[in-house]
């Protein structure tokens, strides 16, 4: 099943169901003991838990109130605990009576050399950044002190993501049955995400749109089976680049020849340089010799010009899967008819400055609604490119990947993605998977050709196949989501 992540009102929805376990406090018993968890393993790391000192940035509200239940039974651990109460007079009765009855301190600052810091400023009703008490707390921190949020890092929208300055870092964020769109959204800044039952249902509703992620399991990636040919495995063709500019016609070629192994034609002035590159592409010059296809990945490099606006159209009036990219995107910011309403598959792969110019407003710090309200309104799936990549279908669900790295920003990259998706368009995936599933090798892709240093668009071409190998054999290296900073 894919991972999903809530809204703050379904996680209220959810817990409000609980009924009895949400008024008699379990629940936060609850939440309190996986923070209190997730703080001694790591202690464990290193020394455990006698002994060791930890303070605690305690909040107006049920955020500051787990972090007090959590800091009571750490101070039970024998662990010299420390609050710092940013609204002595709001802190949470229960759980101050608590964490004083198990011998913890509450100063007017956090004492140095602290081994962990849990943040209790504000969970899913926090707005906006952090406020400067708080900011004066985290500033004065030891580097080497592991920050462990409740919830969210504080300065965190619960709902967008928005990095609030300043806010928060953590090392390890905990949560409480289903984990919040901004432990995706923001996943830079949340660390290592430990998700703890505390025993509330499932409150899915159908008709809400969705924010999911898949896991690396859920890659079902295309392999050719005993009755498969060249033609059954899908025939992408690829339209990008010219003669004067072949780079873009290049990459995207190749990597639709990475991606799959069915085939891959070429149209357009760049057709010999690609043809030197990869002699398996079957290319031509004009499209009525290009030969019958399954996906068009039409855009990287091709100009705006108005051939390119008729071969555009000419595409698009087919009832074939189209993957719109790059120059493509500029005409149809100029022309949306051209995909609004298109009956047959169609994934727009804009970045950040290629949306505003599509909706005529800048994308703002709600990226899921942004990309959503797009693909709703054009009736086309929509795949907004950055850190975390978002690709919303028509009917409003978001599919998210955390690249787990920026190396992938750099030239030329963006023409690898379009020719894996298409290719994927080709075998018959929906736009939706062939954006995500595309997203997700070519993030590995680029962590396994950096490895630490900066990448060009042929590296990163070069790392593809064995990134798909990973997914193909189910073998992916569990580090492609853990560097987070
Ligand atoms: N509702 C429940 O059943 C449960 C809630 N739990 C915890 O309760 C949290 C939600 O508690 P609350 O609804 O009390 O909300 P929070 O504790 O997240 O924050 C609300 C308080 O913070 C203030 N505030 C908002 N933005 C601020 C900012 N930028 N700086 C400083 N103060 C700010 C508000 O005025 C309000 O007093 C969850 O995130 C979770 O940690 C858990 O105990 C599990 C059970
Ligand atoms: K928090």
């Amino acid at each position: 099943m894919p991972t999903r992540y809530l809204t703050a009102d379904e996680v209220r929805d959810a817990e409000r169901a609980s009924g009895d376990l949400l008024a008699s406090g379990t629940l936060m018993r609850r939440a309190a003991h996986g923070v209190a968890q997730a703080v001694a393993a790591e202690l464990n790391r290193a020394g455990g838990c006698y002994g060791r000192s930890v303070g605690v940035v305690v909040g107006a509200g049920d955020n500051g109130g787990d972090a007090l239940f959590a800091a009571a039974e750490l101070a039970r651990r024998g662990v010299a605990a420390h609050a710092v109460l940013l609204a002595p007079e709001k802190a949470h009765p229960a759980g101050l009576r608590a964490f004083r009855a198990a011998g913890g301190r509450v100063d007017d600052a956090l004492p140095g050399g602290l081994d962990a810091v849990i943040d209790g400023v504000v969970g899913i009703g926090g707005r906006g950044p952090l406020r400067p008490a708080a900011a004066t707390v985290f500033a004065g921190l030891d580097p080497e002190t592991v920050v462990v949020a409740v919830d969210l890092p504080s300065g965190i929208e619960a709902d967008t993501g928005e990095v609030h300055d300043p806010s928060v870092r953590a090392d390890v964020t905990v949560t409480f049955g289903f984990p919040r769109r901004a432990h995706l959204l923001a996943a830079p800044r949340c660390g290592r995400v430990v998700v703890v039952d505390i025993g509330v249902g499932d409150p899915l509703q159908p008709d809400a749109r969705q924010l999911i992620s898949y896991s690396d399991a859920e890659i079902d990636w295309p392999v050719p089976g005993p009755a498969d040919d060249k033609y059954t495995q899908g025939v992408v063709g690829v339209i990008a680049g010219s003669h004067r500019y072949p780079g873009a016609a290049i990459l995207a070629a190749g990597a639709a020849v990475t991606a799959t192994s069915g085939m891959t034609r070429y149209v357009g002035s760049a057709h010999a340089e690609v043809v030197s590159h990869f002699p398996e592409v079957v290319a031509a010059p004009d499209l009525a010799d290009a030969g019958r296809v399954q996906a068009w990945v039409v855009g990287p490099g091709m100009g705006t010009d108005a051939a390119a606006t008729a071969l555009l159209r000419t595409v698009l009036d087919s009832d074939l899967p189209v993957l719109v990219d790059a120059d493509a995107l500029t005409i149809v910011s100029n022309e949306p008819g051209l995909v609004a309403g298109r009956a047959a598959p169609t994934l727009l792969t804009p970045h950040a400055g290629e949306f505003a110019r599509l909706t005529g407003a800048e994308v703002g710090a709600d990226r899921v609604s942004a990309v959503a309200d797009l693909a709703a309104r054009w009736g086309v799936t929509v795949l907004l490119k950055g850190r975390i990549t978002l690709v919303a279908d028509p009917s409003g669900r978001v599919v998210g990947n955390d690249a787990g790295s920026s190396w992938a920003a750099t030239a030329g990259a963006g023409d690898v993605l379009a020719g894996i998706a298409g290719s994927l368009l080709a075998v018959g995936r929906s736009p939706q998977e062939a954006g995500a599933w595309a997203a997700r090798v070519h993030a590995h892709a680029a962590l396994l050709a950096s490895r630490g240093a900066p990448i060009g668009a042929s590296a990163l071409l070069a790392a593809l196949r064995p990134a798909i190998r990973e997914f193909a054999t189910g073998r992916t290296a569990t580090e492609t989501h853990t560097p987070p900073r």
